[in-house]
């Protein structure tokens, strides 16, 4: 069950005609197995309550405890505004929600939407001054039927829009008539809707695919949810996530202060000069400065009421009389009380990395401690009988060269590992490792494989694990896999090779970091090939260093045995399928050396 949201309801849409889709009722079309109004209803399973427009399924596979209501508009194929009437109806029925909670809305034809993607939206309208927020697909297209919304603004909305409008006209306006004044896009890549049977044939291939690197991470920000957030100081959880905005607690700055070294001055030049006071940094009784006169007065003090300050540089004194520099530009130099942020303002949205920067500007803003989510903690699990600490392995015996470098990888990735551990090949061994210990995340290196001595997958069936990439069409890191147990859990499945683990555990794991603190997805910054790369039919991750120039020298291939190959390569390249042999390449950066 995914975390509950509270203050936020969906109403999903999922009476259209399909008028592209005769014959067939589009939301009732499978993508790998799954309906698509299933798969919309379980991403909005955070919701306090989610309605379904449209007819009745007979059978409905969603998360089981959720609050699902059914209603249909009237009159029915009425149009999407009155579907979304009906649907406020049925959000409000037996409650008495605030004009401001959040009201999700969303089409039941996406075949790929996913938790995230609406928190997201939640999200952002949370961090706004607007009314509503609705998504843009791939294509840039605003997607009016995927949107949040405050519910005070769609009611008034809806409302607008039927008003005067013939209730027995039978398609009624669209949602751009029921639009408030101050709306926001966001984009979301998951977001594309199926209108036609081709649509639908693409969607079912790309499901049913062997994922790249692209399409893992996807999955993984799809399938798995954000963890309950706990309180804690800021400065005690860097890697974690904000779960809620950082709101300015007071204004900055939160008195009026002075910028520069100089003079508090009342009145116009020439000023008095009274030589007995001085307004230092920390002076807590109020200075006055009388009409004409100027005080001394340093960076960071309190400036006296009705003061200006003017800084050292653009006056001149002549005994007590203190002038202004005929080349001086017109200005106050203190910063007044609230010129930065008043108090209420966002300092940092939900959803935000708690970087160095988040902490000491919530600290500048009052705030020490917040709502947040903690780097998951990590077991690492190395499995091989093979596998030796001794530095002279026995004959036949490997050491272990993954279990002592890891850690720093995945800290890296924004993971918390808590410990490594070692684990045999056999079954038992393997339940053990998936069960043991109170972490988020179990991260077992080797065994992805389908070999004889390969038991991961049997311990992950045995589980009841739900996989969520199975493989990845990816050279090395083929066997790579991931699935949530059912405490929620997630185990990763590295690839025993050592360059195989590391390279993919840095592509792929910031993603699992990402989606279990609620974070948005990392950035993927893009560098300039050196040389053309041939295309690859799989995505490719091989070491790469950058030039002189700026440009990025890409090895052909690796060796995936050891790391040797990352002592003079400082990054990985991912060279995604489809890419041109000049195009730019994804560059992950590994940690410093
Ligand atoms: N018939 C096939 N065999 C293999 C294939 C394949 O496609 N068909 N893929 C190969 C590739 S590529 C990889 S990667 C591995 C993945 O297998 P596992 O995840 O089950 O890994 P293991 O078999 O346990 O180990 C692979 C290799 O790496 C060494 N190793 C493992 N852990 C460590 C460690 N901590 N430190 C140092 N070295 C380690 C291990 O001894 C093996 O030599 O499967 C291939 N086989
Ligand atoms: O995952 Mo293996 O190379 O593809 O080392």
């Amino acid at each position: 069950m995914p975390e509950r949201s509270s203050g936020v309801d969906a109403i999903v849409l999922a009476g259209g005609r399909g008028s592209r889709m005769p014959g067939t009722d589009k939301v009732l079309a499978t993508v790998d197995g799954r309906t698509l109004l299933a798969r919309v209803v379980t991403a909005a399973a955070f919701c306090d309550r989610v309605v379904i427009v449209g007819p009745r399924p007979d059978h409905l596979d969603v998360p089981t405890g959720l609050d699902l209501v059914h209603t249909r508009e009237s009159p029915h194929f009425g149009g999407p505004v009155r579907a979304l009437r009906a649907g406020l109806a049925a959000t409000e029925e037996n409650s008495d929600p605030s004009d401001d909670d959040v009201v999700l809305t969303v089409s039941a034809d996406l075949p790929f939407v996913h938790e995230n993607a609406l928190r997201t939206l939640v999200d952002a309208l949370r961090s706004r001054p607007v009314e509503a927020v609705f998504a843009t697909d791939r294509t840039g297209r605003v997607q009016y039927l995927v949107g949040a919304w405050r519910r005070g603004a769609l009611r008034r909305g809806i409302e607008g829009a039927l008003t005067g409008v013939d209730d027995d006209r039978e398609r009624g306006p669209s949602v751009r008539a029921a639009l408030p004044q101050a709306t926001a896009t966001i984009a979301l890549d998951d977001v594309d809707d199926v209108d036609t049977p081709e649509e639908l044939a693409a969607a079912r291939a790309v499901a049913e695919r062997v994922p790249d690197v692209r399409r893992a991470r996807h999955l993984v920000r799809a399938h798995l949810g954000p963890r309950p957030p706990v309180a804690g100081r800021l400065a005690d959880h860097p890697g974690g996530t904000l779960a809620d905005p950082v709101v300015a607690a007071r204004p900055f700055p939160t008195f009026d202060t002075s910028a520069m070294d100089g003079w508090a001055v009342v009145g116009a030049p020439p000023w008095v000069v009274d030589d007995a006071v001085v307004v230092t940094a920390g002076v807590r009784a109020p200075v006055t400065v009388g009409d004409g006169r100027a005080v001394r007065i340093a960076t960071g003090a309190p400036v006296p009421l009705q003061a200006s300050v003017i800084r050292d540089e653009y006056v001149t004194r002549t005994g007590r009389h203190l002038h202004r520099r005929s080349d001086a530009p017109v200005r106050d130099d203190a910063r007044r009380i609230g010129e930065d942020w008043t108090a209420g303002a966002v300092i940092a949205p939900a959803g935000s990395p708690i970087s160095p920067a988040v902490v000491s500007a919530a600290l500048s803003a009052g705030v020490e401690s917040a709502l947040l989510r903690t780097a998951p903690r990590v077991h690492v699990v190395v499995s091989g009988d093979e596998l030796t600490d001794a530095a002279e392995p026995p004959p036949g015996s490997i050491r272990d060269t993954v279990g002592p470098v890891l850690p720093q990888y995945l800290r890296w990735c924004g993971l918390d590992p808590v410990d490594v551990r070692r684990c045999g090949d056999t079954d038992a061994d393997f339940d053990d490792a998936l069960r043991d210990g109170d972490g988020d995340v179990v991260v077992i290196v080797g065994a992805t494989g389908a070999g004889a001595a390969d038991p991961l997958a049997g311990a992950v069936a045995r589980a009841a694990a739900r996989p969520v990439v199975r493989g990845m069409a990816c050279r090395p890191g083929g066997s790579t896999s991931i699935s949530v147990m059912p405490t929620g859990r997630v185990v990763v499945g590295l690839p025993g090779n050592p360059y195989a683990a590391v390279a993919t555990a840095c592509v792929l794991l910031p993603d699992v970091a990402r989606a279990l603190t609620g974070g948005p997805a990392p950035h993927r910054p893009t560098g300039v090939p050196a040389a053309p790369i041939p295309s690859s039919d799989v995505t490719r991750v091989l070491p790469a260093a950058m030039t002189a120039d700026g440009r990025w020298r890409v090895a052909e291939s690796v060796r995936t045995a050891h790391l040797a190959a990352l002592v003079d390569h400082e990054a990985l390249a991912v060279l995604n399928p489809g890419r041109e042999p000049t195009d730019p390449v994804e560059i992950v950066l590994l940690p410093p050396r």
